[in-house]
């Protein structure tokens, strides 16, 4: 794997970054060399943006940019990017509220004011500047910003203008990504050197903007000394994601080789349910899909879904699922995996105790989900011998798992804690989709769209997951692997739709057509060696 594919992937806490920092350091690189190369960077990459992007920063003899210089090294680093702003022709001025300054800071401010840079106490003598940069706090933010501060990160917010973080928003938790206290609403992040956890949380992302990285060749061998090999924590990135597709297909293969997937799902009460699971599925390429539904849904599965299986089985009286009639000389061992939950009821609950038994790969979802925590997650999970994947949202995660931590604060913990007693591969739905597998190895969507908040988009999901593990139940591919492709080709094809009819356009049956549209665009964009 090449550095920019390693370092795209590495997620860092603020103690792992501390020690890779302090590994850097022990080998000899000065503090202050490090800095100056960092804000050069950073000074860079703003000019560019400036240059660049005129509607959002507009040329202005007027141009004037305010720097929020805090009492560490963020501060420093911000110094360092005043400066060189300033010697390239811009118009700053600096607030700095802080008496009591690390030193290299303390240098810097000296120089900065030495020069001519004006630094001022109140920060609405900025009141008039185009664009901040937010240097107040980094990664050694160690507990809630209280005032005069705190006043002055509100009064900023309350200005609407572009405000460019430094590392991370100052206010933010480096990983739980938690406002502490109060935070700066950035519109922009540069993330320096590694991305920090807090980033990728759903709580912080008001606050972060767009973010990206700026990587200041920090050695490989040091972040593996830190991470290990395999690393903690890692962003869902476009190269591993495809490479875990089933494509190309062998030349020479048949409809049983490509994956048998059984899903199971819908109920009188919710067939549309049914039919987007099936869509999902039908998207994955999947070699064979049956459809286990109740009988009065069979007709309509069938005039939308012709080249799927349907199986229409009996019902209870509420038109759930009574039981699952597979055709003859078939058991549940026969599909490569099985997919079971979107608009069941709960009272199909017989049924997912039949699947629980079986031995294939299971995902489960919704009512599904519902129904598994009605009989105890942790005891009945803990019984399967084949892999499980569960795909709750907060609501559900909360319900499956009561005792473990708050799925709407650290999500990270949350997954890990309940992957790990659960024995399933977790994923947890949100803005950051988080998925944990039981030996602690958590994967974060980096990408993904408000679009995709809405009802079925879940449904699609769980098919296009299904179809994926049960075209790779040959391949010894790892199921948290190919759950990870899932999420990640799933939000890829809400940003696409999104940007093609809106945020407002995405229903989730028009979630599935864009599925292969943007498969089609990835794909070719990355590499030749895949022929249409
Ligand atoms: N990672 C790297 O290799 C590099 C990082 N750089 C930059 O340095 C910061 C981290 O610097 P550090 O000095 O450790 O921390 P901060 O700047 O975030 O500030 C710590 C400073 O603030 C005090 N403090 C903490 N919390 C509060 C509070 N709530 N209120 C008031 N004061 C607070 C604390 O006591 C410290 O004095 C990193 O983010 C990068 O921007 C390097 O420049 C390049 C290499
Ligand atoms: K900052």
């Amino acid at each position: 794997m090449g550095r920019q594919e390693l370092i795209s992937q590495v997620v860092v806490t603020a103690q792992q970054m501390r020690d890779i920092e302090n590994r850097i350091f022990a080998g000899g690189m000065p503090v202050a060399a490090l800095m100056e190369k960092v804000a050069g960077l950073i000074a860079d990459r703003i000019q560019t943006k400036l240059a660049e992007d005129t509607t959002y920063f507009p040329h202005s003899p007027s141009f004037r940019i305010g720097i929020l210089v805090g009492p560490g090294h963020n501060g420093g680093d911000a110094l360092v990017v005043a400066r060189e702003l300033y010697f390239r022709g811009y118009e700053v001025g600096i607030y700095c509220p802080f008496s009591k300054r690390k030193e290299l800071t303390s240098q810097h401010l000296q120089y900065a004011q030495s020069i001519g840079i004006i630094c001022y106490e109140s920060i609405e003598l900025l009141a008039d500047c185009h664009l901040f940069i937010d240097g107040l706090f980094g990664f050694g933010l160690e507990r809630a910003i209280s005032d005069p501060i705190a006043t002055a990160i509100n009064q900023l917010n309350e200005w609407h203008k572009p405000v460019i973080a430094i590392d991370l928003p100052s206010g933010l938790h480096t990983d739980t990504g938690e406002v502490l206290g109060t935070a700066v609403r950035a519109t922009h992040t540069l993330c320096l050197g590694l991305w920090k956890l807090g980033l990728l949380q759903d709580q912080a992302l008001d606050c972060v903007g767009k973010a990206e990285l700026i990587d200041f060749d920090i050695p490989l061998a040091d972040i593996h000394a830190i991470l290990g090999k395999s690393l903690g924590i890692k962003r869902i990135v476009k190269t591993t994601a495809l490479s875990t597709l089933p494509l190309p297909r062998p030349p020479v293969t048949h409809k049983y080789k490509e994956g048998h997937l059984l899903l199971i799902c819908g109920s009188r009460r919710y067939s549309g349910g049914a039919l987007l699971t099936g869509l999902g599925g039908r998207a994955s390429g999947v070699g064979m899909l049956s459809i286990a539904v109740p009988e009065s849904l069979k007709s309509i599965m069938v005039a939308q879904l012709p080249e799927a299986l349907i199986i229409g089985c009996p019902e209870t009286e509420s038109g759930a699922i009574a039981q699952l009639q597979l055709p003859e000389n078939t058991d549940l061992s026969k599909f490569n995996a099985i997919a079971c939950g979107p608009g069941l009821t709960r009272d199909a609950n017989p049924i997912l105790q039949q699947v629980l038994e079986s031995t294939v790969p299971l995902v489960l979802d919704a009512d599904g989900l519902n129904i598994l925590a009605d009989m105890g997650t942790i005891p009945t999970l803990q019984k399967r011998q084949a892999p499980t994947v569960l795909t709750p949202h907060a609501g559900e995660f909360k319900r499956l798992f009561p005792d473990l931590s708050d799925a709407n604060q650290d999500r990270v913990k949350a997954v890990r804690e309940a992957a790990a007693q659960s024995h399933a591969v977790v994923l947890l739905k949100g803005a950051r989709t988080a998925i944990a597998n039981p030996q602690g190895t958590v994967w974060l969507n980096p990408e993904s769209t408000p679009a995709l908040a809405r009802g079925g988009s879940g449904d699609v999901l769980t098919g296009l997951l299904g179809g994926l593990l049960a075209q790779a139940s040959s391949k010894n591919i790892p199921v948290e692997d190919i759950t990870a492709t899932a999420a990640w080709w799933h939000a890829q094809a809400g940003i696409l739709a999104a940007q093609e009819r809106t945020e407002l356009g995405v229903d989730a049956h028009t979630l599935t057509q864009y599925l292969i549209q943007v498969l089609l665009l990835e794909v070719i964009s990355t590499s030749d060696k895949y022929s249409f």
